[in-house]
């Protein structure tokens, strides 16, 4: 898919990976609903980059994920704004094993709906005209984390549920591409979260095995997991692929053994 002229919504997007993934489709001529919890980020998000990229390309739509009504919404307002919607991406996420049950609600169940309201505005099955989604996973998925159970089920879970929703999707002719993106350490804010009890509860007492972790695998600039959004986005081959991104080896793909007959 060219990005010119498409609309894209992105979760978690006022800062961290979601900002950077906005910037590189403003960057590649796309109009971006920027939708994220936080009003304070998500506001100065907008400012900043309209100043950039022009004000009647980039929309911020304050918007909790867990909340079914406010993410319809979203939607709509975005649908509403530019008339379309082609790219979605289900970003928006926590670390939580304290309260693991919110961590489970952002991470995974929201991802699900915002994987299906995506469908709603963009499957054929509905008339739509088809386009691409990306669920943000990571590499938790691959090697998990002692320190973050709930964190490394709920990745593990928007995994397998996005390779699956993408076998539905080619069986079901939805003419929609969904993939998942894995990336390794970020250096986002989301890692602060480790070294905060409230946060991290009796786990908290693993952070210096963490960080000994997040020193050995290197930490990326959310930039580069934009480009790899960016290279999904553009490879109409793909789907249902699992793209992981990591210091050693950069953009690469998990391949899987095909199913047995
Ligand atoms: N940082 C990493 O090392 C890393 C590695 C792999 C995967 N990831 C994943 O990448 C995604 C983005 O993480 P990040 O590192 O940019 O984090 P971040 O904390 O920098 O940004 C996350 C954004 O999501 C928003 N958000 C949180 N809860 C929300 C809700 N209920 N509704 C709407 N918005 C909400 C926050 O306000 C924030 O702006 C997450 O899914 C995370 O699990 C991060
Ligand atoms: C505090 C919340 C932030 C979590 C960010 C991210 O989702 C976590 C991934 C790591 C969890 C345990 C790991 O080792 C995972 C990282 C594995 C990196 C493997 C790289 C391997 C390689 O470079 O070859």
């Amino acid at each position: 898919m060219a990005l010119r002229g498409k609309v894209a919504l992105v979760t978690g997007a006022a800062q961290g990976i979601g900002r950077a993934i906005v910037e590189i489709l403003l960057k590649n001529e796309s109009k971006v609903a920027a939708v994220d919890l936080n009003e304070e980020l998500g506001e100065a998000c907008r400012a900043q980059l309209s100043q950039e990229f022009g004000a009647e390309n980039l929309t911020f739509i304050q918007c909790d994920v867990t909340d079914r009504g406010e993410l319809q919404e979203a939607f709509k307002k975005t649908v509403d704004r530019f008339g379309r919607l082609d790219i979605v991406i289900n970003n928006a996420g926590i670390n939580n094993e304290k309260n693991w049950e919110k961590t489970i609600e952002v991470n995974l169940t929201s991802v699900i709906k915002g994987t299906y309201l995506a469908l709603d505005h963009m499957s054929k099955e509905y008339g739509k005209d088809g386009g691409v989604i990306i669920n943000i996973s990571s590499m938790a998925a691959f090697l998990h984390s002692p320190h973050q159970p709930v964190y490394t089920a709920t990745k593990y879970g928007v995994l397998g549920f996005s390779r699956a929703i993408a076998d539905a999707a080619e069986i079901g002719n939805y003419g929609v591409r969904i993939n998942v993106l894995c990336p390794a350490f970020v250096d986002t804010a989301l890692l602060q979260s480790v070294q905060e009890e409230e946060k991290m509860g009796k786990f908290v007492k693993y952070k210096d095995d963490f960080k000994k972790r997040m020193d050995t695998f290197g930490l990326l600039p959310p930039s580069l997991i934009a480009e790899g959004v960016l290279k999904i986005i553009t490879d109409n081959s793909l789907n249902g692929a699992v793209m992981k991104i990591t210091s050693s080896k950069g953009i690469h793909f998990q391949n899987y053994e095909p199913l047995s007959a």
